[in-house]
């Protein structure tokens, strides 16, 4: 049974070829950022937020990298509130800690559900990747002109050749951190990335994923111009991990963190590492996060010069809530958040 095709379907396939898919034209990469371009000044203000956390990782900036904000954005309206009490709290704290907001557009689920707003931007369950595309770079130029950092999780392969000139840090998230093809596309980035350790808390594949990251790569990929193309890559030297549990275990108290620096060091790695407060760490309460911060920061204090990082998931309203209608404005329909009266606080009184 052949599907019905929507508007600005590609060409007809051979029978046996669609089946069991469909396909729909999008903009190339090249067409969105023509379409909604970043001007000279932001492309240098990113270069700079670049800079600023490489620094940290290699231990020349003795600031603490925060990256934090909401666990998933369905909404622009909240997530420029958001950006911006962000933006103000940042500044007041900007010589103790380098703020890089989340901005992430894509979920990856351990079976099904909203994949974000890049691939569901109206959550109809149809999927719209072409508004997906259009109001994620709209939404991500408009958080980078209020002068804040982006962070975002690369999930698609091809999604940073759309956005990935806004966004200053990104990670690969724990469930793709053992993927090949994440591995070359980090070879191929311009920013820092953190990679997660595994979803069982293993953080061999995370060291694995670094040095992949680190090597020259011929892949395959689709050029800016929407062609098929061999990507040849240089290399990221700018990769860490980020501890975020696993099974139900934490890995933020001294020992793990000691633990994970060992396994990063025999894997001739770099031992920079972040602290996911959020995930299993806090085993999905997001309250936890606060005592985890603060412990995670005594360690720092306390002579661990390894721990360059904190991620905090946070937005305007604490907690989560299903998804459908009279939705709490600002609070997270994916994994529960920090309020942000809590939000200010635990930064202010780290
Ligand atoms: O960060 C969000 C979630 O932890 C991740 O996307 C997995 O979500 P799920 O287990 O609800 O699918
Ligand atoms: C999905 C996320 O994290 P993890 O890959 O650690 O589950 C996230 O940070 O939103």
């Amino acid at each position: 049974m052949n599907m019905p095709l929507k508007s600005e379907t590609l060409d007809a396939q051979p029978s046996s070829a669609c089946q069991h898919r469909q396909e729909a034209r999008l903009p190339t990469a090249a067409e969105l950022r023509q379409q909604f371009p970043a001007d000279e000044r932001l492309v240098r203000a990113i270069a700079g937020y670049r800079d600023q956390i490489r620094a940290v990782l290699h231990g020349q900036d003795d600031r603490t990298l925060i990256v934090m904000g909401p666990c998933s954005i369905h909404d622009e309206q909240a997530a420029l509130d958001y950006a911006t009490r962000l933006k103000s709290l940042a500044d007041d704290v900007s010589d103790r800690f380098l703020i890089v907001m989340r901005a992430y557009l894509e979920k990856p689920r351990t079976t099904v559900g909203w994949k974000g707003m890049l691939y569901d931007p109206e959550r109809t369950g149809d999927g719209n990747l072409k508004l997906g595309l259009e109001r994620s770079r709209r939404l991500l130029l408009a958080l980078s002109e209020l002068g804040l950092p982006l962070a975002t999780e690369a999930l698609s392969p091809f999604m940073m050749d759309y956005l990935g000139d806004l966004v200053s840090w990104t990670a690969i998230g724990a469930r793709t951190t053992e993927s090949q093809i994440h591995r070359e596309m980090v070879s191929g980035l311009p920013m820092p990335t953190g990679f997660k350790n595994g979803t069982d808390g293993g953080i061999a594949v995370a060291a694995n994923a670094m040095k992949s990251a680190a090597h020259p790569h011929h892949h395959m990929g689709i050029s800016h111009g929407g062609a098929p193309a061999m990507i040849s890559t240089a290399g990221n030297p700018d990769t860490h991990l980020v501890l975020r549990g696993g099974r139900g275990v934490t890995n933020y108290d001294e020992l793990s963190i000691a633990k994970a620096i060992a396994d990063l060091e025999k894997a001739s790695v770099s031992t920079a590492v972040m602290v996911d407060c959020s995930h299993d760490n806090a085993c999905k309460q997001a309250e936890r996060q606060v005592v985890i911060a603060q412990e995670v920061m005594a360690q720092k204090r306390n002579g661990n010069s390894s721990i360059k990082g904190l991620m905090l998931e946070s937005f305007l309203e604490f907690g989560r809530q299903d998804d459908g209608a009279d939705l709490i404005y600002g609070c997270s329909i994916t994994d529960p958040c920090l309020g942000w009266e809590q939000t200010e606080a635990l930064i202010r009184s780290l």
